[in-house]
């Protein structure tokens, strides 16, 4: 058992501006200091006895430029270690909404660099797996969510979740013994990392797109990401069971700082409920002498029971942001730390016995007693000894009269049949040795253990002794022929292995992934229907494969939005970087290849080798051939030595490189859901506006007012003009030197024309006469509803303003709205 107190480590986010409210102390021996000091202020009076320093400690503080690889190593690989030998273990970050809990926890979405302490816990982990050669590990996730006190299973990929109440509820049951289980949470089992990462973005993806603006599940959620580990010793019938909980807690801000309402402030409430009653818990287990620990009070509570005065090793990181406003809730985060601080837990390795193997052993005990009881009653089998079975006895005699120690037994069990049979062996012996005396009654007197290995042997084999050898040298070259053969399969196995996944990467390069992989020709959620092209396989990128292509439109308008967004530098970076990783694989996969065939090539004349000297051996003296050190095979080893290194520390690398691709691959994938979900949202909007002013327009129309009010020339820009008479040339258009605006004005001429023909205008009417028969037969006769409800216009009003905004950048948004409004309103 081992007693310990909870760990606590504080947190610094980066703040824009150099803080000097703050300093940190890092000492070896006796922890860290953290000290806030608020200066006193003026408006609170003459007399003001507020307190100006705050001194916190803590094990560890990370100051701002910490980055993510020093907060694993010093606080989530201790925790890992503890795992792997089978002690439970939690780690839980607390503090402030955007303090960096997520990013602690998770990771930063946009750089690999960013990987937070999930994702670096499990590629340790299943390094460390696959390093113990005589443990076998057995590894299943569960990913659980608790929002407004309702727990969500977030690795459910059978329903499609747009919306959290989508996705199962959990259920929390005690047993007798005041365990805890949590019903509906599926544990999902992951052979390897690839499939525990994968599990990891299919949660965060559930739980993004199970997100509204508002519901901002996310900061208003407790999320628990755990691993169960089973552990088990070859051949051994105990097993270790360990549970490694990593929880992402909501925003501890203070209601009434939040200053909301709604909606809002009812979650606001569960969540300070919850982290009160999380406070509760926390201070009854730092007073001495309480009977009472009030774990049932909330979700959050008893999922957590283990780990909070439990059985489980419990490390807590306490996110702090320095800002001047967030002093109060950063002070109050520290003093919270504290209390945690005062926790002890007590870790048990949590051992029991494998009950498969516990079956078997007693299988084997009612068998025994079965065949006691039989001889006790006299039931005994009457059927023949098998072959095999009087061979063992024969061995079991043998043996018995070979030892020279008089107190042996001869073991037979309960069987009558057995029993018998030695009886008859041992008859046999002593017959032989009397006829032995009476012929030769002056030999030397044996034994009787000699006298039975002689007739063994005389009786079983009557072969020379030369042909013995021969066969067993025989046997010999045959084992090791079949052992070389068993090593090459091997190789080959492993070379197609190897092959196929540079394969994969490579195929991930072709230009149709790309364009999917890239995000380039992407435009996927619509609504409840996605496409998506790239494939690499896990469970996130399968759940999210589904539903018919979007309209062209739609798609152009995509890109366009898609080029201007915040995240496309970054997409664009990982673009790069994923690109420069796969040619490295390609490299090393070619090299790898290389490799091989070397190998192989080392190996056929090895075993020429090998095969030569064995007939020699056999020609020659057999033994000299045996002990005599062959130079050319002691150099052919060497270099397939040399050979197998360098296949395995390329492997190595291309291993942490597939790890990185994949990883890459799947920033890309998030990256892309969010853009879709920021697209569907600017889409709707823009939809519901251009559908406003069209009723507007529509409206304005009935009631007879004047064309020209909806025509006013914008200010001082005859280029204007030109773009809204029909005579349209690419020389009557005003571009601007701008490559990309050039396009969009271009691919919005030739839309807006293909427009007008569509509605069965041609481009020799007047900008009048288009307008009204336009406007008629939309209205009278209602024959492109489509132009409204296909979400034409959205892309064209974008498009519109957006190579109007380059050109004619004093030009207010009411101007391009009325400019948009009142080439549309055709
Ligand atoms: N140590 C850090 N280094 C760089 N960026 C950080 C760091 N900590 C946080 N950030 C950034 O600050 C922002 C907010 O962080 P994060 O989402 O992790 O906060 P949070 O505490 O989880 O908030 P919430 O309670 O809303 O979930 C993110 O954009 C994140 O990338």
């Amino acid at each position: 058992m081992v007693k310990q107190a909870i760990q606590i480590f504080g947190r610094v986010k980066p703040t824009k501006k150099p803080a000097s409210v703050y300093s940190v102390d890092n000492e070896e021996q006796i922890g860290a200091f953290l000290e806030f000091v608020v200066p006193r202020d003026l408006a609170d009076g003459f007399v003001n006895n507020k307190r100006e320093c705050y001194k916190f400690r803590f094990q560890k503080v990370f100051d701002q430029a910490v980055k993510q690889e020093e907060i694993f190593e010093n606080i989530a690989r201790p925790v890992a270690d503890s795992i792997l030998d089978g002690y439970n273990g939690t780690i839980f970050a607390y503090g402030q909404t955007g303090s960096g809990k997520t990013f602690t926890i998770t990771g930063g979405a946009e750089r690999y660099s960013d990987r937070g302490i999930i994702p670096r816990t499990l590629s340790y982990l299943y390094e460390r797996i696959s390093q113990g050669s005589s443990m076998v590990y057995t590894t299943h996730i569960s990913y659980l969510e608790i929002y407004n006190e309702i727990g969500y299973d977030l690795l459910d990929s059978c329903h499609e979740a747009s919306r959290l109440e989508d996705l199962p509820k959990v259920m929390i049951m005690e047993d007798p013994d005041q365990n805890i289980h949590l019903k509906n949470l599926s544990l999902q089992h992951s052979a390897n990392e690839e499939e525990a990462l994968n599990l990891l973005f299919l949660g965060d993806t559930n739980r993004m797109i199970a997100e509204t603006p508002m519901n901002q599940a996310s900061t208003r959620s407790h999320c628990i990401f755990t691993v169960h580990l089973c552990r088990r010793e070859q051949g051994s019938a105990t097993l270790r069971r360990s549970k490694l909980h990593l929880v992402d807690l909501a925003g501890s801000d203070r209601v009434s700082k939040t200053g909301l309402n709604g909606q809002l402030l009812t979650e606001a409430k569960y969540i300070n409920l919850s982290l009160h009653y999380l406070e509760q818990v926390i201070i009854a287990l730092s007073e001495k002498n309480r009977t009472h620990i009030p774990y049932r009070n909330s979700m959050l509570t008893s999922v957590l029971r283990d780990s909070l005065g439990g059985n489980c090793m419990t490390t807590m990181i306490a996110t702090l942001a320095v800002e001047k406003r967030n002093l109060d809730e950063s002070i109050s985060t520290c003093r919270f730390a504290q209390r945690v601080a005062l926790i002890k837990n007590e870790a048990i390795l949590n051992e029991e016995l494998d009950p498969t193997l516990v079956i078997a052993r007693l299988k084997r005990e009612v068998q025994s007693l079965k065949e006691e009881l039989a001889m006790v009653t006299g039931e005994q089998k009457d059927d023949k000894l098998t072959v095999e079975e009087i061979q063992k006895l024969e061995e079991l005699v043998k043996a018995f009269l070979d030892e020279p120690n008089p107190d042996v037994t001869l073991s037979l069990g309960p069987d009558m049949r057995k029993i018998q049979h030695c009886f008859s062996l041992l008859k046999m012996v002593i017959m032989g040795k009397q006829g032995q005396r009476g012929n030769s009654s002056g030999d030397k007197q044996e034994s009787p253990a000699a006298t039975v290995s002689e007739e063994v042997i005389q009786n079983s084999h009557h072969s020379t002794a030369e042909v013995n050898k021969l066969k067993e040298m025989l046997m010999q070259r045959n084992n090791e022929i079949s052992i070389l053969i068993k090593m090459l399969k091997n190789e080959k196995k492993r070379a197609q292995d190897a092959a196929a996944q540079l394969a994969y990467i490579t195929n991930s390069q072709s230009p149709a992934s790309q364009n999917a992989l890239m995000l380039s020709t992407l435009p996927a959620r619509d609504g409840n229907t996605e496409i998506f092209s790239a494939d690499p396989g896990g469970p996130a990128i399968r759940y999210m494969k589904r539903g018919p292509q979007l309209s062209i439109e739609k798609q152009e308008a995509f890109e366009t939005f898609m080029r201007d967004h915040e995240d496309h530098l970054t997409i664009e970076d990982n673009k790069k970087l994923l690109k420069q990783r796969a040619t490295e694989a390609r490299r090393l996969g070619e090299q790898l290849n290389e490799a091989r065939e070397r190998i192989n090539e080392l190996k056929k004349q090895l075993v020429m080798q090998r095969k030569q000297r064995a007939a020699h051996g056999v020609l020659g003296n057999p033994k000299e051939a045996k002990e005599e050190i062959d130079p050319v095979e002691e150099n052919l080893c060497k270099h397939i030595e040399q050979e197998k290194k360098f296949y395995k520390t390329t492997i190595g690398r291309l291993k942490v490189l597939r790890t990185e691709i994949e990883h890459l691959q799947l920033l890309l994938e998030r990256a892309k859901v969010k853009l879709q979900k920021d697209f569907q949202k600017w889409w709707s909007q823009e939809a519901s506006s251009v559908q406003e002013s069209e009723l507007k327009a529509t409206a304005r129309c009935h009631t007879g007012l004047p064309r020209g009010s909806m025509q006013s020339s914008p200010p001082g820009n005859p280029g204007f003009w030109a773009l809204s008479t029909t005579k349209l040339s690419s020389s009557s258009i005003p571009l601007t030197g701008d490559q990309q605006a050039d396009a969009d004005i271009l691919a919005f001429v030739r839309a807006r024309q293909s427009l007008f023909s569509r509605i069965g205008t041609t481009h020799t009417h007047t900008h009048t006469q288009i307008h009204m028969c336009a406007l008629s037969s939309k209205i009278s006769h209602n024959m492109h509803p489509t132009l409204l409800s296909g979400g034409v216009m959205p892309y064209y009003t974008l498009l519109y303003s957006k190579a109007y905004k380059t050109i004619w950048p004093q030009l207010s948004c009411s101007d391009l709205c009325r400019v948009c409004c009142m080439l549309f309103k055709i």
